[in-house]
């Protein structure tokens, strides 16, 4: 079968990604990836920098506005969607009939396919100095899960941004972009731009993700887009973002988030002394990733693009993974297994204190003296109990009846996209072989190895070398700085190659949890940890704000030298 791929080619300041021509080379090297790899009819490849990475936020650049079209109709229907800046807007009974936020999922992805555009592009935006993901769009072989897309958040209860919308919502129906100034250009990516807005007059401050529907639909990236839009809609989770709603216009479609000001950890990384974090910073991001990859693994989501650069610092410092586009839904099937033998899982600790025990869920810990630096995060144990009664005798481990284990891994899809970033690539995926949940256990293996050393384990020096040595090559650990052994361990159980060999294949995001490595993390209370840093406050106020930010006439979004990137295609078979 001959599916297509639409790879990106970086510009000689980009960093790396996957071409065509490149994975063609490594078939002809290696008999054994011969066998499996894709096959690249593109006969360009392109200089790599490894070096450079991706610039989130870029202070000071000419920052350029979606035209606000006030004659602008949302084509799947045909409603008129109002230019005011009285905030008319749509009406409600348009809304219904657009996007609206009380439809099923089924009816979502009808809607999407009535998405129309074939012009130019107007951005094909990709960060510059950016270890960009590779996407291959085909469709995956595995079962689309039935995501509930229900928009009720009941954790945005008491978020007055979440309240501004709804206000929004009550006198106009849906939001639209004339309610909003966009005040700074956050950042690029493949797909869109991301704006840094204000509901206008309300000082609620949110990122908007800004596609041109032509530039997706003419490098067949709709569906990428309908498919973040679609899994950011089901979301309610601390560390996952919230989307506050979404609009289209005649050209774009926006999606509207918490905005993180604290950049991404690849950038608050570069910042460490030595350029890598401590292992007690480490622990609380890869702790809260993991909870992040844990629920969308329950809904049936395969993340597929763990990377620094997709780990944006939120206000509080706690983290928010982001960017789904290159996300896989499949079918899932949560279960809570009561495990007869809580000691058979050589990565499992055993310490009778461990943190899942109620004994850790400590009544105090939700008090405000808990938001204090590490206090949830750190081993905790009944404050009733004296210090005796807390003494575990040898036998007690035995003894103790193990909780019952909620168990939420899609270990059934299969996918066949090339998608990732090449130095996060698992073996599955680059020797072709489908694949499936496991590969966010091997990205969360390199990145893990990568915040504790500051670089990943199999970079090469290029892209192509890169991704031989991760089939090939063993995993090797530098000698500075220095890491625990329990560190090491966890690394080396998800870097395992043969997916099914992998920490975690069987049992998702469950025995990570129980690796000593986190030994002393209150999964249940990690949001109200201290994070390892605070971002300073942004002063909206002090930004210097695009021109036109103010108004209603703004310019669309033009290629954008430091995002713009060219796209080839090639056959994968
Ligand atoms: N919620 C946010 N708050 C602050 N900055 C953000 C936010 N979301 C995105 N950004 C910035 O915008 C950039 C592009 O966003 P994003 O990665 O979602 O775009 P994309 O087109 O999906 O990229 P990709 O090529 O990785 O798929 C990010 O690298 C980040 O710098």
């Amino acid at each position: 079968m001959a599916l297509k791929a639409v790879i990106s080619k970086p510009s000689s300041q980009h960093q790396s990604k996957a071409t065509g021509s490149q994975i063609a080379k490594l078939n002809k090297f290696d008999p054994f990836l011969l066998r499996t790899l894709p096959k690249s009819a593109n006969p360009n490849p392109s200089n790599q920098n490894l070096e450079s990475r991706k610039q989130t936020t870029q202070q000071g650049d000419s920052l350029e506005l979606p035209q606000l079209d006030g004659s602008a109709s949302l084509e799947s229907n045909g409603d008129q969607e109002k230019n005011s800046s009285d905030l008319n807007c749509a009406t409600d009974s348009s809304v219904s009939a657009k996007l609206s936020d009380e439809t099923d999922s089924v009816t979502k992805i009808s809607e999407c396919a009535k998405i129309s555009g074939q012009a130019d592009f107007l951005e094909s935006a990709k960060s510059s100095m950016c270890r960009a993901s590779a996407s291959s769009d085909v469709s995956d072989g595995s079962t689309c899960s039935s995501i509930s897309s229900s928009l009720s958040k009941p954790h945005k209860a008491n978020d007055s941004r979440w309240e501004a919308i709804q206000r929004v919502r009550a006198r106009d129906g849906m939001p639209s972009l004339s309610h909003f100034r966009l005040l700074k250009k956050l950042g690029c990516g493949d797909i869109g731009s991301v704006y840094l807005s204000e509901l206008s007059g309300t000082r609620c401050y949110f990122a908007m993700k800004v596609m041109d529907k032509n530039s997706l639909a003419g490098r067949k990236k709709l569906v990428r887009a309908q498919t973040e839009r679609e899994i950011l809609q089901c979301l309610d989770h601390p560390f996952l973002p919230t989307l506050y709603t979404h609009f289209e216009t005649d050209k774009f479609l926006c999606l509207v988030m918490e905005f993180c000001p604290g950049g991404d950890l690849h950038t608050l990384r570069q910042r460490q002394p030595g350029k890598h974090f401590s292992e007690q910073a480490v622990k609380f991001y890869v702790a809260e990733v993991l909870l992040a990859l844990e629920y969308l693994h329950m809904l049936g989501i395969i993340y597929r693009d763990l990377k620094p650069e997709n780990v944006l610092v939120r206000e509080d410092g706690h983290i928010m993974l982001s960017d789904f586009d290159l996300s896989l839904r499949c079918s899932v099937s949560p279960t809570l297994i009561k495990s007869t033998n809580s000691n058979s899982d050589p990565h499992r600790k055993n310490n009778p204190v461990y943190c899942v025990q109620p004994a850790c869920i400590e009544p105090s810990c939700i008090q405000p003296s808990c938001i204090v630096p590490t206090s949830c995060f750190s081993p905790r144990f009944f404050s009733s109990k004296s210090k005796k009664q807390r003494k575990p005798k040898p036998e007690v481990g035995n003894q103790v009846t193990p909780l019952p284990e909620l168990i939420a891994e899609p270990t059934d899809a299969r996918s066949m996209s090339f998608v990732g970033t090449h130095e996060y690539l698992a073996p599955e995926i680059i020797k072709g072989e489908g694949h499936g949940s496991a590969v966010d256990w091997w990205t969360f293996g390199i990145f893990l190895y990568e915040l504790l050393f500051g670089r990943t384990p199999f970079r090469g020096s290029g892209n192509r070398v890169t991704l031989f040595n991760v089939v090939g090559q063993p995993l090797r650990f530098p000698e500075a700085p220095s890491v625990s052994f329990a560190a090491k361990d966890l690394i080396k159980g998800l870097l395992v190659k043969e997916p099914q060999n992998r920490l975690a294949y069987k049992r998702g995001a469950t025995e990570i949890k129980q690796h000593i490595f986190f030994e002393g993390v209150n999964w249940a209370l990690i949001r109200c940890a201290g994070p390892p840093e605070i971002p300073k406050p942004v002063e909206i106020e002090r930004l210097p704000l695009i021109s036109g930010a103010s108004s209603s006439k703004n310019t669309p979004p033009v290629n954008d030298q430091k995002c713009a990137d060219n796209y080839l295609e090639f056959d994968f078979f």
